[in-house]
């Protein structure tokens, strides 16, 4: 078994003898459990990306926000980007559900609703996938969507290292437009937006303007909508994430983790100044840009 599912293990047996998880020793992984890739050349030293080098590993981030701020879209440039696995628990939990796994049933009222999966269901799933992952070579990972309780990130905490968290943040008007915006090709799942989003700028917020993200005209009469996103479950998941996540954010604030990020607009705009603040660039971008 690995390390992930010795804390899945462990984790199961603290809820049937009613121990704190916090009371439960983890094996941590050594360094050497982790398979040392090459770095990518592209990350200056000093940048929190390059503090994987000194720990020779790849990175181990996290991608926290609320949902429909594009955690999915910029974890999955990222990956691209850093050469790790993007790994975001809403695709774990779609693939159940498609693929009508044995929890589908368990979870498609869950899901529907905008509520959260049991911690226990959620960490199953992403171990299932580290597991996959770490047979398959894969070293490091960028989370998008986990952890989403303080128990998730005090189990995350008790089996590795996190080297950073980024919590991307929009205004809630913005969010709400974002994710009845959003539509995915059925056939090979890419992720537009139809919405555009043109804020004016009031007294304390400056202009907010994303244009649509829209598909390729193979994809165009194949777009579909998430059940979970109808304004009733979007404001829902909204509420959720204040009530049951926002508190993720202070776990790692408090370890001197979190990186904020305020999104400034739409890709073009948010890309390259995330990378800024992440101290990392883009050769693709300069490429293109010098184009
Ligand atoms: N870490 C998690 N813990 C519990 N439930 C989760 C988690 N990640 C995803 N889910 C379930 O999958 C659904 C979709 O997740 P996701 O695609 O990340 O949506 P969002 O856009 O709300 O972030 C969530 O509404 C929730 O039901």
């Amino acid at each position: 078994m690995t390390v992930w599912s010795h804390a899945v293990v462990r984790w199961r047996c603290s809820r049937v003898t009613n121990l704190t998880h916090r009371g439960l020793c983890y094996n941590k992984p050594s360094k050497t459990d982790l398979k040392v890739p090459p770095s990518p050349a592209n990350l200056p030293a000093g940048s929190p990306a390059s503090s994987f080098k000194e720990k020779g590993r790849n990175v181990q981030w996290v991608f926290l926000g609320c949902p429909g701020v594009g955690k999915g879209t910029y974890a999955a440039r990222l990956s691209k980007l850093l050469g790790v696995p993007h790994i975001a628990t809403g695709d774990l939990v779609r693939h159940e559900l498609s693929s009508h796994g044995p929890l589908a049933s368990q979870l498609v009222d869950i899901v529907n609703q905008g509520k959260l999966i049991s911690d226990e269901i959620i960490i199953d799933l992403l171990s299932k996938r580290l597991e996959a992952g770490e047979a398959k070579g894969e070293a490091g990972f960028i989370l998008d969507g986990f952890p989403r309780t303080i128990h998730q990130a005090e189990i995350l905490e008790g089996v590795t290292d996190i080297d950073l968290v980024i919590n991307l943040k929009l205004r809630e008007d913005a969010l709400i437009a974002k994710c009845l915006g959003r539509r995915i090709c059925s056939e090979c799942g890419g992720n537009y937006n139809v919405a555009c989003i043109d804020i004016k700028a009031d007294d304390d917020k400056t202009r907010m303007y994303m244009p649509p993200l829209l598909p390729p005209s193979h994809c165009e009469n194949k777009l579909i909508t998430r059940s979970d996103d109808t304004e009733d479950v979007v404001k829902e998941r909204l509420r959720i994430y204040h009530e049951t996540s926002r508190p993720v954010e202070d776990f790692y604030r408090r370890r001197g983790k979190l990186l904020e990020f305020d999104l400034p607009g739409g890709i073009p705009e948010s890309w390259p100044k995330l990378l800024q603040a992440l101290n990392i660039y883009d050769d693709e971008d300069k490429k293109s840009a010098a184009a």
